[in-house]
Parts: C-alpha cells; sequence; structure tokens
C-alpha cells in the first residue's frame, strides 16, 4: 500500500470562485513540506479542502490508499489526519494538561507530546491562558501531537509570534516529522520554513509554481521569486 497523503488534480472554490486548481502533491511520512506563496494565494483553502473544512470542487484527496474526498472531517481526523488552524487557540481557563487531554489517546501520548516541550513540563498545572503567545502555542502543537497524527497541516504557526520565538518552534516541528508524522506547513516566513523541510510547493494565484526540494529553493533566491510571481 501507498503510504502517503496524496492529492490528485485538487481544485477548491469559495465564494468568490476557484481559488486552488490542478494541485498534486505527496506527503510521505517523516517527511516535512513547505508550502509557500504570496497572499491570497490559497494555501489556507488549500489544507482546509485536505481536512474538510470546505469541500473540494474536483480531484482527489487520500491518505495510505484511502480516499477521503468524500468523508467528514471526523472521519479524516480519525484516520489520523491533524489540522492545526490558522489562529488556533487554547482553551485558556484549563490547565496545560487539561488542553491536551481533549485531544490525547491516552496517558502515554500526552506524556510524549509534553516531552518535546521541556517549557510545558513545568507549567503542566497553570492555566493555558496564563502562558506566553509563544508557550500558548506550544500547547496548540502539543495537542495536535498527542492527537497521534499520521500526517498534520499546520497553517502559519507564526502568526502574531515574534520571529525568536518561532525559532524555538522549528525544531520541534521537525522533530514531529522525524518521528515518522507526514507534515505540511503553510508557513509566511518562505525561509525559515524552507529550512527545516525535506520538501517545498510553492502555489501563486491559485496554481502550484514550484514543486521539488526545499534546499533549491534556499540556494536559488531567484526560483523561489519568480514562483512568487507565479512564473
Ligand atoms: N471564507 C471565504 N469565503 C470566500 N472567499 C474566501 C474565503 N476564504 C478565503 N477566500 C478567498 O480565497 C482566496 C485564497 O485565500 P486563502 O486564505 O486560501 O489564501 P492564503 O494563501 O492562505 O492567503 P494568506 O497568506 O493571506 O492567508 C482569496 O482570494 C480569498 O479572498
Amino acid at each position: 500500500m501507498n503510504q502517503a497523503l496524496q492529492l490528485e488534480e485538487l481544485a477548491v472554490s469559495r465564494g468568490s470562485g476557484p481559488v486552488i486548481s490542478g494541485v498534486n502533491l505527496t506527503v510521505q511520512p517523516g517527511r516535512l513540506m513547505a508550502l509557500v506563496g504570496p497572499n491570497g494565494a490559497g494555501k489556507t483553502s488549500l489544507l482546509e479542502a485536505i481536512s474538510g473544512v470546505v469541500p473540494a470542487s474536483s480531484g482527489s484527496i487520500s491518505i495510505d490508499g484511502t480516499s477521503l474526498t468524500k468523508l467528514s472531517r471526523m472521519k479524516r481526523s480519525r484516520l489520523g489526519l491533524v489540522h492545526v488552524e490558522q489562529g488556533r487557540t487554547v482553551f485558556p481557563s484549563l490547565t496545560v494538561q487539561e488542553n491536551l487531554e481533549l485531544t490525547a489517546v491516552s496517558a502515554k501520548e500526552l506524556d510524549q507530546a509534553l516531552e518535546l516541550f521541556p517549557e510545558l513540563q513545568k507549567r503542566r498545572h497553570s492555566a493555558s491562558g496564563l502562558l506566553s503567545g509563544g508557550e500558548q502555542q506550544m500547547v496548540v502543537l502539543a495537542r495536535a501531537f498527542a492527537a497521534q497524527p499520521k500526517y498534520l497541516l499546520i497553517d502559519e504557526m507564526s502568526l502574531g509570534l515574534a520571529p525568536v520565538v518561532f525559532l524555538r518552534l522549528l525544531p520541534i516541528i521537525r522533530q514531529i516529522a522525524d518521528s515518522g508524522v507526514g507534515v505540511l506547513m503553510v508557513e509566511q516566513f518562505a525561509q525559515l520554513s524552507l529550512g527545516i523541510a525535506d520538501a517545498a510547493l510553492v502555489v501563486s494565484g491559485g496554481k502550484v509554481t514550484y514543486q521539488g526540494e526545499a534546499n533549491t529553493l534556499l540556494a536559488e533566491p531567484s526560483v523561489l521569486h519568480a514562483a512568487y510571481l507565479g512564473n
């Protein structure tokens, strides 16, 4: 069986009309793909179509050979697809541990998720609303990891964070991929996300304008620039 999150000729329409078309991609377990592109390119819409927040207008989505295209959001998550949506926050009155208990498969997964974040272990019994913005994003990420995803979609983890705080999260996202999770990460800080990624996908104007090794884009900024411009 083909172990991967796979999209074939995926298209998405929103109120304004088509926003994504003809997307083909494969994310394998243990691999990290950075999805970058200009504002309004359709990156969030693409993640939302994969997890089932919005329907795909055509094309197919599958994980490990099982088609997701017609499945509800809940069924997709039961198959191991976890989506950290843009602007997702903690439940502030719940402690760190209680936030993780909402998704953790068992106490073992909860502890494994906390092991990724020594900062959170120390604050395990603190109300999450009392944590810093960066620590709250760690709770969001830990909560996603505690759900034991096979494939993880992460949308703009850096939103509202100082770059220095985001820099602390990047190696943890790499660690999550190295533990065997396939990660597709949308990020406005293209260079930083490409720096930890294996593969890159650039979307501009709703179409894929680059797909390949992340290193190639880091080594050739002109290729990245051209892809952003839709060339
Ligand atoms: N809920 C919605 N209803 C109608 N149109 C939408 C909706 N959300 C997004 N769009 C439109 O879809 C297009 C793609 O937006 P999307 O948010 O997917 O892009 P993006 O690449 O994630 O942008 P950004 O980097 O600014 O978040 C835009 O033209 C946007 O106006």
